[in-house]
């Protein structure tokens, strides 16, 4: 299975499952992030949804480039940012608190799930970056928008999206992208201790707190401005400089 979903006590774990991919992103964890966020949407009883990757070595590693690399066109590669786009919004959206439990690299589409939950807490040994500059695209799921609504200050967040490279996790939390660094191999731990006093006040709470940031977000027309970068990174998807970059990386890996 390319992702498990686990229900502890109403604390819902959405896992990527890929570890021989890094957790790269295809159609089927799409899917099954569809699947946990409806769940969200239809049942009352899910307090924090958490996201992570299976194994130590990465959280994810974005879209799956053996499955996606022979989208060609604008229009093909619209397809899938705009459904993964769709979701992620979706999962921004989302009435309870959302974590990334980021246990190893979050890159590409990756720093973008990461960037589109509520809190991120980070194993010292971790990287992330939007490293979808180094194959001549930008952000495609709608993690810039949302980058750039998560307080840092704006130097520091349009420089994390032109470097296009990994940060470390102490960077990361200096400058205010990562809320917690723990130490590596410990988070479930670090999860339990992150959401103990969270997890004593009563949902409703925690629903209308989110509510007042989601006000906002309509307000300033986050959804549109979401899809202008998914239409911007589609345009550049068929540029022939994608398309070499994405080769070389599976050549490099043969
Ligand atoms: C809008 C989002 C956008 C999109 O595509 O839609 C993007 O996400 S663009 C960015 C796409 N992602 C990448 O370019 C990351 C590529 N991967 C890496 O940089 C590294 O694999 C890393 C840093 C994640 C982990 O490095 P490590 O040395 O630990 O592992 P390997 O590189 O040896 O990879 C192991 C194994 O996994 C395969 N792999 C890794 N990432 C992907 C991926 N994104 N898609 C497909 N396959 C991936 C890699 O090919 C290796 O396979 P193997 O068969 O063992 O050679």
């Amino acid at each position: 299975m390319d992702y498990l979903i686990q229900n502890e006590d109403g604390i819902l774990t959405f896992t990527i499952n890929r570890e021989e991919k890094r957790n790269a992103i295809n159609y089927a964890v799409m899917d099954g992030l569809k699947e946990v966020i409806t769940y969200i949407k239809e049942h009352n009883d899910v307090r924090f949804l958490v996201i992570t990757g299976a194994g130590e070595k990465s959280f994810c590693s974005g879209g799956d480039l053996s499955e996606f690399h022979s989208l060609e066109t604008e229009e093909e590669a619209f397809g899938m940012l705009s459904k993964m786009g769709h979701i992620l919004y979706d999962l921004a959206t989302l009435p309870v608190p959302t974590i990334a439990l980021i246990n190893g690299a979050a890159v590409g589409g990756g720093c973008e799930i990461a960037t589109a939950c509520d809190f991120r807490l980070i194993s010292s040994h971790a990287k992330a970056g939007f490293i979808q500059g180094t194959l001549a695209i930008t952000s495609g799921w709608g993690g810039g928008t949302y980058l750039f609504e998560r307080g840092l200050r704006h130097d520091r967040a349009l420089k994390m999206l032109i470097d296009a490279k990994p940060y470390d996790a102490q960077t990361l939390y200096e400058i205010g992208w990562a809320m917690r660094v723990y130490i590596e191999g410990t988070k479930e731990q670090a999860l339990a201790d992150f959401i103990e006093h969270m997890a004593k006040i009563h949902p409703s709470v925690h629903q209308a707190y989110k509510e007042i940031e989601l006000r906002k977000w309509r307000e300033r027309n986050m959804y549109e401005r979401v899809m202008e970068e998914i239409k911007l990174c589609a345009k550049l998807w068929e540029s022939e400089a994608h398309h070499t970059a994405v080769q070389n990386f599976l050549e490099k890996k043969k």
